[in-house]
């Protein structure tokens, strides 16, 4: 099996593909080839598939063997990957989700390889049953999340995939590894979540860390940064384009008050191309 390690801001993927089909066993498999041990070592097992509806269809699955819906810096190293091998003849490229349909990237290229993407991540679902959380409300804004004797305000946002943010006084020094893990398995969110504590700096600016749902801590997400500047502007703490600061650098965010889709601009890159044996 061929595969290609990549990244978008330190968030790093096995992207493998050439089948036409999710593989049986892509579950165990994801287990096994993101084990950073005894693996290759990745935040998720990416499959570039053909698609009926796209240029082409991504699915992903995370370290822990659960397939999430969609996948914002994964979505930017697929189109880096079918740019830069000359699979599409164009700077723009279509990609069908699970979870967030089809979505549209343009790219940016520098010295004949993709640099940045700029992804339309489609609109951002708001009604609480539908994130989904257990909460019949629309949208969920500020409501209380309680684990362990301490008490979190929530919003609840899905970009596709579920998330659940929270906004702290000094997001770089709180302390993920330990509530990270309790909020993504709480009871409000039946299909588990993703965590972003976040604090904003300026109506520009807002400085996020995410414990992903079936990954842990990683160094970016990109759905995790469009989740929380709508959260950010739902609560009137940023304009509607801001630049969302990660662990592994920076994303620009864009809510498009015209048509309610949430852009996302950023870069992707290649690390290394090997064979499993
Ligand atoms: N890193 C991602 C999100 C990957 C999926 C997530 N762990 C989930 O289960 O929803 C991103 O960049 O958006």
């Amino acid at each position: 099996m061929e595969f290609v390690k990549m990244h978008g801001l330190g968030n790093d993927f096995i992207v493998v593909a050439g089948e036409r089909e999710l593989p049986e066993g892509a579950s165990g498999l994801a287990v096994q080839l993101c084990d950073r041990h005894f693996g290759i070592g990745a935040d998720g097992l990416v499959y570039i598939l053909p698609s009926d509806r796209a240029d082409f269809r991504m699915r992903i699955m995370n370290p822990d063997g659960s397939e999430a819906e969609q996948c914002g810096n994964a979505i930017r190293c697929v189109a880096k990957y079918v740019y830069d091998r000359g699979l599409i003849s164009k700077d723009t490229v279509t990609i069908e989700t699970l979870g967030a349909g089809v979505q549209q990237l343009q790219i940016a290229a520098e010295g004949g390889k993709a640099a940045k993407v700029r992804v339309d991540m489609g609109e951002p679902i708001l009604n609480g049953l539908a994130v989904p959380t257990t909460i019949d409300l629309n949208p969920v804004i500020g409501h209380p999340i309680a684990a362990e004797g301490r008490t979190f305000h929530f919003t609840a946002v899905s970009m596709g995939n579920p998330h659940c943010v929270i906004f702290v006084d000094d997001a770089v020094s709180f302390d993920l590894h330990k509530w990270g893990p309790l909020l993504e398995t709480h009871p409000l969110f039946p299909r588990k979540t993703n965590v972003e504590f976040v604090t904003v700096a300026s109506r520009t600016h807002a400085v996020m860390r995410v414990w992903e749902r079936g990954a842990g801590p990683t160094l970016a997400c990109g759905t995790g940064a469009c989740a929380t500047l709508v959260a950010s502007v739902l609560g009137g703490l940023t304009d509607r384009t801001a630049t969302v600061s990660l662990a592994g650098g920076d994303l620009l965010i864009e809510w498009s008050e015209e048509d309610n889709h949430v852009y996302m601009t950023g870069p992707a890159a290649e690390v290394f191309t090997g064979t499993l044996a």
